[in-house]
């Protein structure tokens, strides 16, 4: 670690030779910039593998692993747009179909302050980064104190329904894939700002493989995705491997929070 690294607070968490956060405005910034933007717009995702180190990898696991007993489980069904059910529609239309949703939610508030994905996500350079990439001229992370940062483990069984995200993008942090399933499977730019495609959404829902895509994520892979058009999903976890990530949350406004329903249903209680 460098004489300038080492004051960042996160030089431990991040392979800055790869991916040189702390340094956008060099060349190999520019160009890291560049490369995500262009995955970004071609599939949709833009995924770095290796971004976080082993090192913080392990201990991001074994902090998931301490703070078991603090998961909320949540085991629901639920519409792919998280709205109600719209009754007017036939059983097999997207607004009507619904999906199932298990997994286990370490609030933000759990994690110590020094667990490298905090000390990486409360960082300026990382919003930085992801402002830069998602061409936002100034981005906020948000100001929930349970969800802007989580700890999610998926258990044997457990799997998240198609759904489109409720915000623009997310980010994820894979610490630990599952031996078998627990895939994460999307079709980019399903739908648009002004048409939801509801044909092709439903032949999705429908088994259609067509467009289907997987993101690759080994541990230590930050990706990136434009979850409100791309119809995603994780499959249903197999064999003995939890599977266990992080999602990083950003918003545009700097008041962001989750409403309290919500709050109730990902970590069992509200923040207010
Ligand atoms: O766990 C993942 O890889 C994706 C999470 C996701 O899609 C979500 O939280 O909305
Ligand atoms: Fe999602």
């Amino acid at each position: 670690m460098s004489q300038t690294t080492s004051a960042l607070g996160y030089a431990d968490v991040v392979d800055l030779d790869r991916y040189p956060i702390h340094d956008l405005a060099s060349e190999r910034g520019q160009q890291l910039i560049a490369e995500c933007k262009a995955e970004l717009a071609e599939s949709g995702v833009c995924s770095l593998d290796g971004f976080i180190s082993p090192e913080a990898v392990a201990e991001m696991v074994r902090i998931a692993g301490q703070l078991k007993d603090k998961a909320w489980s949540s085991n629901r069904t639920h519409t792919i747009y998280f709205e109600p059910v719209d009754e007017t529609v036939p059983a097999t239309h997207p607004r009507a179909h619904q999906v199932r949703s298990a997994k286990h939610g370490i609030a933000y508030d759990y994690i110590p302050s020094d667990a490298p994905l905090r000390r990486l996500y409360e960082s300026d350079d990382l919003t930085a980064f992801i402002a830069a990439v998602l061409e936002k001229p100034v981005l906020y992370r948000s100001a929930d104190p349970l969800d802007a940062l989580q700890i999610t483990t998926f258990n044997p069984g457990d799997e998240l329904g198609w759904h489109f995200d409720r915000s623009e993008f997310s980010m994820t942090v894979m610490y630990q894939p599952a031996n078998e399933g627990g895939e994460f499977l999307y079709v980019p730019g399903l739908r648009s700002e002004d048409d939801e495609h509801y044909d092709e959404v439903e032949k999705v829902l429908q088994g259609d493989t067509t467009g289907l895509k997987v993101l690759p994520g080994g541990p230590g892979t930050l990706a990136f995705f434009r979850g409100e058009h791309a119809l995603h999903h994780v499959t249903p976890v197999k064999g003995e491997t939890p599977r266990i990530n992080s999602v990083l949350t950003y918003g545009e406004r700097p008041d962001m929070r989750l409403n309290d329903l919500t709050s109730e249903l990902f970590y069992g209680r509200t923040s207010s």
